[in-house]
Protein backbone atom coordinates (compact mmCIF):
# COMPACT_ATOMS: atom_id res chain seq x y z
CA UNK A 1 0.00 0.00 0.00
CA UNK A 2 1.43 3.82 -0.54
CA UNK A 3 0.50 6.23 1.28
CA UNK A 4 0.05 9.30 -1.09
CA UNK A 5 1.63 11.82 0.92
CA UNK A 6 0.49 15.48 -0.37
CA UNK A 7 2.73 16.92 2.60
CA UNK A 8 5.34 15.65 0.79
CA UNK A 9 4.71 16.24 -2.53
CA UNK A 10 3.74 19.86 -1.76
CA UNK A 11 6.70 20.87 -0.48
CA UNK A 12 8.50 19.47 -3.48
CA UNK A 13 6.10 21.57 -5.51
CA UNK A 14 7.02 25.17 -3.50
CA UNK A 15 10.39 24.04 -3.17
CA UNK A 16 9.88 24.20 -7.46
CA UNK A 17 8.06 27.69 -7.04
CA UNK A 18 10.28 29.14 -5.24
CA UNK A 19 13.67 28.21 -7.69
CA UNK A 20 11.55 29.88 -10.56
CA UNK A 21 10.38 33.21 -8.13
CA UNK A 22 14.34 33.42 -7.38
CA UNK A 23 15.52 33.79 -11.27
CA UNK A 24 12.59 36.16 -11.44
CA UNK A 25 14.35 38.41 -8.52
CA UNK A 26 17.67 37.58 -9.71
CA UNK A 27 16.68 39.27 -13.16
CA UNK A 28 14.94 42.11 -10.95
CA UNK A 29 11.51 41.24 -11.97
CA UNK A 30 8.40 41.66 -10.74
CA UNK A 31 7.52 38.54 -8.13
CA UNK A 32 3.47 37.06 -8.33
CA UNK A 33 1.26 38.50 -6.31
CA UNK A 34 -1.72 36.71 -4.67
CA UNK A 35 -4.66 38.45 -3.09
CA UNK A 36 -6.66 36.35 -0.68
CA UNK A 37 -10.12 38.13 0.44
CA UNK A 38 -12.08 37.15 3.01
CA UNK A 39 -15.70 37.61 4.28
CA UNK A 40 -16.32 37.02 7.92
CA UNK A 41 -14.48 36.01 10.33
CA UNK A 42 -15.45 31.81 10.36
CA UNK A 43 -12.76 29.91 11.81
CA UNK A 44 -12.15 27.35 9.91
CA UNK A 45 -12.11 29.71 6.41
CA UNK A 46 -9.27 31.87 8.37
CA UNK A 47 -7.14 28.61 9.15
CA UNK A 48 -7.23 28.21 5.41
CA UNK A 49 -6.86 31.71 4.06
CA UNK A 50 -3.85 32.27 7.06
CA UNK A 51 -1.94 29.27 5.29
CA UNK A 52 -2.77 30.49 1.77
CA UNK A 53 -0.77 33.76 2.64
CA UNK A 54 1.79 32.18 4.66
CA UNK A 55 2.83 29.70 1.87
CA UNK A 56 2.94 32.81 -0.25
CA UNK A 57 5.67 34.27 1.98
CA UNK A 58 7.44 30.67 1.84
CA UNK A 59 8.25 31.10 -1.96
CA UNK A 60 8.49 34.39 -2.09
CA UNK A 61 5.46 35.93 -3.20
CA UNK A 62 3.84 38.74 -2.81
CA UNK A 63 0.55 38.44 -1.30
CA UNK A 64 -2.40 40.49 0.06
CA UNK A 65 -5.63 39.53 2.50
CA UNK A 66 -8.17 41.47 2.24
CA UNK A 67 -10.24 40.94 5.49
CA UNK A 68 -13.89 42.38 5.28
CA UNK A 69 -16.53 42.71 7.67
CA UNK A 70 -19.21 39.71 7.79
CA UNK A 71 -21.89 42.12 7.38
CA UNK A 72 -21.00 43.82 3.91
CA UNK A 73 -23.44 44.30 1.72
CA UNK A 74 -23.12 42.42 -2.10
CA UNK A 75 -22.60 45.84 -3.73
CA UNK A 76 -19.49 46.84 -1.77
CA UNK A 77 -18.25 43.35 -2.54
CA UNK A 78 -18.37 43.87 -5.56
CA UNK A 79 -16.92 47.00 -5.71
CA UNK A 80 -13.83 45.76 -4.05
CA UNK A 81 -13.81 42.78 -6.74
CA UNK A 82 -13.69 45.60 -9.82
CA UNK A 83 -10.78 47.34 -7.70
CA UNK A 84 -9.03 43.76 -7.71
CA UNK A 85 -9.60 43.50 -11.15
CA UNK A 86 -8.21 47.00 -12.18
CA UNK A 87 -5.34 46.75 -10.02
CA UNK A 88 -2.22 46.64 -12.07
CA UNK A 89 -0.02 45.34 -9.35
CA UNK A 90 -2.48 41.89 -8.66
CA UNK A 91 -1.62 38.74 -10.78
CA UNK A 92 -4.52 36.45 -8.89
CA UNK A 93 -6.77 37.04 -6.57
CA UNK A 94 -9.49 34.66 -4.52
CA UNK A 95 -12.27 35.38 -2.75
CA UNK A 96 -12.51 32.75 -0.04
CA UNK A 97 -15.94 30.51 0.44
CA UNK A 98 -18.37 30.15 1.80
CA UNK A 99 -19.83 33.56 1.72
CA UNK A 100 -22.18 34.86 4.18
CA UNK A 101 -25.70 34.77 3.02
CA UNK A 102 -26.86 38.63 1.95
CA UNK A 103 -24.15 37.96 -0.68
CA UNK A 104 -24.92 35.86 -4.29
CA UNK A 105 -21.81 33.72 -4.67
CA UNK A 106 -22.42 33.18 -8.82
CA UNK A 107 -22.61 37.11 -8.66
CA UNK A 108 -18.84 37.25 -7.24
CA UNK A 109 -17.78 34.65 -9.06
CA UNK A 110 -19.07 36.28 -12.54
CA UNK A 111 -17.96 39.82 -11.46
CA UNK A 112 -13.66 38.17 -11.10
CA UNK A 113 -11.76 38.93 -14.10
CA UNK A 114 -10.90 35.27 -15.30
CA UNK A 115 -7.81 36.27 -16.32
CA UNK A 116 -7.09 36.57 -12.51
CA UNK A 117 -9.34 33.69 -11.00
CA UNK A 118 -7.08 31.75 -10.36
CA UNK A 119 -9.29 29.55 -8.15
CA UNK A 120 -10.41 28.60 -11.98
CA UNK A 121 -13.95 29.29 -10.34
CA UNK A 122 -15.77 31.48 -13.30
CA UNK A 123 -17.41 29.88 -16.09
CA UNK A 124 -15.09 31.05 -18.64
CA UNK A 125 -12.28 29.12 -16.81
CA UNK A 126 -14.65 26.24 -15.83
CA UNK A 127 -16.13 25.96 -19.91
CA UNK A 128 -12.20 26.27 -20.88
CA UNK A 129 -11.82 23.29 -18.91
CA UNK A 130 -14.33 21.31 -20.44
CA UNK A 131 -13.03 21.95 -23.40
CA UNK A 132 -9.48 20.86 -23.23
CA UNK A 133 -8.68 24.74 -23.55
CA UNK A 134 -5.57 25.93 -21.08
CA UNK A 135 -7.19 27.42 -18.07
CA UNK A 136 -6.96 28.21 -14.78
CA UNK A 137 -7.97 24.61 -13.01
CA UNK A 138 -9.38 24.48 -9.60
CA UNK A 139 -6.75 23.66 -7.15
CA UNK A 140 -7.97 20.61 -5.78
CA UNK A 141 -8.62 18.90 -8.48
CA UNK A 142 -5.46 19.74 -9.94
CA UNK A 143 -3.77 18.81 -6.70
CA UNK A 144 -4.96 15.66 -7.31
CA UNK A 145 -3.92 15.09 -10.68
CA UNK A 146 0.16 16.30 -9.54
CA UNK A 147 -0.80 13.82 -6.95
CA UNK A 148 -1.55 10.93 -9.47
CA UNK A 149 1.30 12.06 -11.49
CA UNK A 150 3.75 12.26 -9.36
CA UNK A 151 3.22 9.07 -7.66
CA UNK A 152 2.72 7.75 -11.40
CA UNK A 153 -0.75 6.16 -10.55
CA UNK A 154 -2.37 4.68 -14.17
CA UNK A 155 -5.69 6.15 -14.95
CA UNK A 156 -6.32 5.11 -18.37
CA UNK A 157 -9.28 3.00 -19.23
CA UNK A 158 -9.56 3.22 -15.27
CA UNK A 159 -13.36 2.99 -13.70
CA UNK A 160 -13.32 6.42 -11.49
CA UNK A 161 -16.31 6.89 -9.28
CA UNK A 162 -16.07 10.53 -8.33
CA UNK A 163 -18.55 10.96 -4.49
CA UNK A 164 -20.13 14.42 -4.50
CA UNK A 165 -21.18 17.33 -7.28
CA UNK A 166 -19.60 20.15 -5.66
CA UNK A 167 -18.41 22.93 -8.46
CA UNK A 168 -15.52 23.36 -6.78
CA UNK A 169 -14.07 19.51 -6.66
CA UNK A 170 -16.67 16.56 -7.42
CA UNK A 171 -17.94 18.18 -10.72
CA UNK A 172 -15.02 19.57 -12.39
CA UNK A 173 -13.17 16.60 -10.80
CA UNK A 174 -15.39 14.32 -12.89
CA UNK A 175 -14.62 16.08 -15.91
CA UNK A 176 -10.94 16.12 -15.60
CA UNK A 177 -10.98 12.68 -14.85
CA UNK A 178 -12.69 11.72 -18.29
CA UNK A 179 -10.58 14.10 -20.58
CA UNK A 180 -7.88 12.88 -23.05
CA UNK A 181 -4.61 12.52 -21.11
CA UNK A 182 -3.17 11.33 -18.54
CA UNK A 183 -4.03 11.81 -15.55
CA UNK A 184 -7.41 11.36 -17.72
CA UNK A 185 -8.84 8.74 -20.14
CA UNK A 186 -10.98 7.01 -17.38
CA UNK A 187 -14.60 6.20 -17.53
CA UNK A 188 -16.44 8.50 -15.05
CA UNK A 189 -19.44 7.79 -12.64
CA UNK A 190 -20.63 11.07 -10.79
CA UNK A 191 -22.35 9.98 -7.68
CA UNK A 192 -24.44 12.43 -5.42
CA UNK A 193 -27.21 12.25 -2.50
CA UNK A 194 -29.47 11.30 -5.05
CA UNK A 195 -28.08 7.82 -5.73
CA UNK A 196 -29.27 4.76 -5.28
CA UNK A 197 -26.79 1.84 -3.74
CA UNK A 198 -23.91 3.55 -4.20
CA UNK A 199 -22.07 0.43 -2.36
CA UNK A 200 -22.38 -1.20 -5.29
CA UNK A 201 -21.02 1.62 -7.48
CA UNK A 202 -18.39 1.86 -5.16
CA UNK A 203 -17.52 -1.51 -5.32
CA UNK A 204 -16.94 -1.65 -9.05
CA UNK A 205 -14.26 1.55 -8.70
CA UNK A 206 -10.38 1.50 -9.48
CA UNK A 207 -10.19 4.69 -8.38
CA UNK A 208 -12.41 6.39 -5.64
CA UNK A 209 -12.37 10.17 -5.02
CA UNK A 210 -14.74 11.30 -2.49
CA UNK A 211 -15.44 14.62 -1.59
CA UNK A 212 -18.56 14.62 0.61
CA UNK A 213 -17.70 15.82 3.87
CA UNK A 214 -19.26 13.15 6.01
CA UNK A 215 -16.76 12.17 8.19
CA UNK A 216 -15.97 7.89 7.74
CA UNK A 217 -18.42 7.53 5.17
CA UNK A 218 -16.12 4.82 3.18
CA UNK A 219 -16.04 1.85 4.59
CA UNK A 220 -14.01 -1.03 3.53
CA UNK A 221 -16.91 -2.90 2.34
CA UNK A 222 -17.45 -0.62 0.01
CA UNK A 223 -14.32 -0.44 -2.19
CA UNK A 224 -12.36 -2.97 -3.78
CA UNK A 225 -8.84 -4.82 -3.71
CA UNK A 226 -6.07 -2.69 -4.57
CA UNK A 227 -8.64 0.30 -5.18
CA UNK A 228 -6.70 3.98 -5.50
CA UNK A 229 -8.77 5.89 -2.74
CA UNK A 230 -8.82 9.96 -2.96
CA UNK A 231 -10.40 11.25 0.34
CA UNK A 232 -10.85 15.24 -0.09
CA UNK A 233 -12.80 15.37 2.86
CA UNK A 234 -12.17 18.01 5.74
CA UNK A 235 -14.45 18.02 8.29
CA UNK A 236 -13.57 19.30 11.81
CA UNK A 237 -15.12 16.87 14.90
CA UNK A 238 -14.60 18.29 18.31
CA UNK A 239 -11.95 16.29 20.12
CA UNK A 240 -11.58 17.38 23.66
CA UNK A 241 -8.08 15.84 23.88
CA UNK A 242 -6.87 17.44 20.83
CA UNK A 243 -4.29 20.71 21.36
CA UNK A 244 -6.77 22.64 18.82
CA UNK A 245 -9.79 21.39 20.26
CA UNK A 246 -10.98 19.73 17.16
CA UNK A 247 -9.37 17.00 15.13
CA UNK A 248 -9.65 16.78 10.72
CA UNK A 249 -11.60 13.91 9.65
CA UNK A 250 -11.76 13.01 6.12
CA UNK A 251 -14.75 10.76 4.48
CA UNK A 252 -12.58 7.63 4.23
CA UNK A 253 -12.33 5.52 7.12
CA UNK A 254 -8.82 4.97 7.20
CA UNK A 255 -7.93 2.56 9.25
CA UNK A 256 -9.90 -0.09 7.31
CA UNK A 257 -10.14 0.97 3.79
CA UNK A 258 -6.23 1.24 4.01
CA UNK A 259 -5.97 -2.01 4.56
CA UNK A 260 -7.65 -2.85 1.05
CA UNK A 261 -6.22 -0.06 -1.03
CA UNK A 262 -3.29 0.10 -3.72
CA UNK A 263 -3.03 3.66 -2.85
CA UNK A 264 -4.25 5.97 -0.21
CA UNK A 265 -4.23 9.96 0.48
CA UNK A 266 -4.59 10.79 4.18
CA UNK A 267 -5.78 13.42 5.88
CA UNK A 268 -4.56 15.49 6.91
CA UNK A 269 -1.54 15.64 5.04
CA UNK A 270 -3.21 14.30 1.69
CA UNK A 271 -5.37 16.50 -0.61
CA UNK A 272 -5.52 19.28 1.63
CA UNK A 273 -1.69 20.70 1.34
CA UNK A 274 -1.59 19.84 -2.56
CA UNK A 275 -4.88 22.50 -2.77
CA UNK A 276 -2.18 25.29 -1.32
CA UNK A 277 0.29 24.00 -3.57
CA UNK A 278 -1.88 24.30 -6.88
CA UNK A 279 -2.92 28.03 -5.98
CA UNK A 280 0.63 29.10 -5.67
CA UNK A 281 0.84 27.17 -9.12
CA UNK A 282 -1.88 29.07 -10.70
CA UNK A 283 -0.69 32.24 -9.34
CA UNK A 284 2.41 31.56 -11.17
CA UNK A 285 0.80 30.90 -14.78
CA UNK A 286 -1.62 34.02 -13.74
CA UNK A 287 1.56 36.57 -13.82
CA UNK A 288 3.23 34.71 -16.76
CA UNK A 289 -0.06 35.90 -18.66
CA UNK A 290 -0.47 39.17 -17.18
CA UNK A 291 2.91 39.88 -18.38
CA UNK A 292 2.48 38.11 -22.18
CA UNK A 293 -1.03 40.83 -22.12
CA UNK A 294 1.04 43.70 -21.24
CA UNK A 295 3.63 42.71 -23.37
CA UNK A 296 6.36 42.05 -21.08
N1 LIG B 1 -12.29 30.44 -2.88
C1 LIG B 1 -11.92 29.36 -2.21
N2 LIG B 1 -10.88 28.62 -2.66
C2 LIG B 1 -10.46 27.51 -1.97
O1 LIG B 1 -9.49 26.83 -2.38
C3 LIG B 1 -11.15 27.15 -0.76
C4 LIG B 1 -12.23 27.95 -0.37
N3 LIG B 1 -12.60 29.03 -1.10
N4 LIG B 1 -12.92 27.66 0.76
C5 LIG B 1 -12.55 26.57 1.62
C6 LIG B 1 -11.83 25.45 0.86
C7 LIG B 1 -11.04 24.52 1.72
N5 LIG B 1 -9.65 24.67 1.31
C8 LIG B 1 -8.57 24.04 1.93
C9 LIG B 1 -7.27 24.45 1.76
C10 LIG B 1 -6.24 23.84 2.45
C11 LIG B 1 -6.48 22.81 3.33
C12 LIG B 1 -5.35 22.19 4.10
O2 LIG B 1 -4.22 22.64 4.03
N6 LIG B 1 -5.63 21.16 4.92
C13 LIG B 1 -4.66 20.54 5.79
C14 LIG B 1 -5.08 20.67 7.25
C15 LIG B 1 -5.43 22.07 7.64
C16 LIG B 1 -5.98 22.18 9.05
O3 LIG B 1 -5.28 21.76 9.98
O4 LIG B 1 -7.11 22.69 9.20
C17 LIG B 1 -4.58 19.07 5.48
O5 LIG B 1 -5.56 18.51 4.97
O6 LIG B 1 -3.55 18.47 5.78
C18 LIG B 1 -7.76 22.37 3.49
C19 LIG B 1 -8.79 22.98 2.78
C20 LIG B 1 -9.59 25.60 0.33
N7 LIG B 1 -10.81 26.05 0.00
Amino acid sequence: MTILDGKKVSNDIKNEITAEVDKMKAKNEKVPHLAAVIVGNDGASLTYVGSKVRSCERVGFKSTLVKLSGTISELELLDKIDRLNEDEDIDGFIVQLPLPKQIDTQKVIMRIDPNKDVDGFHPANFGKMALDMTSFIPATPFGILELLERYNVQTNGKHTVVIGRSHIVGRPMSILMGRKGWPGNSTVTLTHSHTKNITQITSQADIVISALGIPNFLKAEMVKDDAVIIDVGITRVPDDSAKKGYVITGDVDYENVSKKASHITPVPGGVGPMTIAMLLKNTLLAREQHRLRKGL
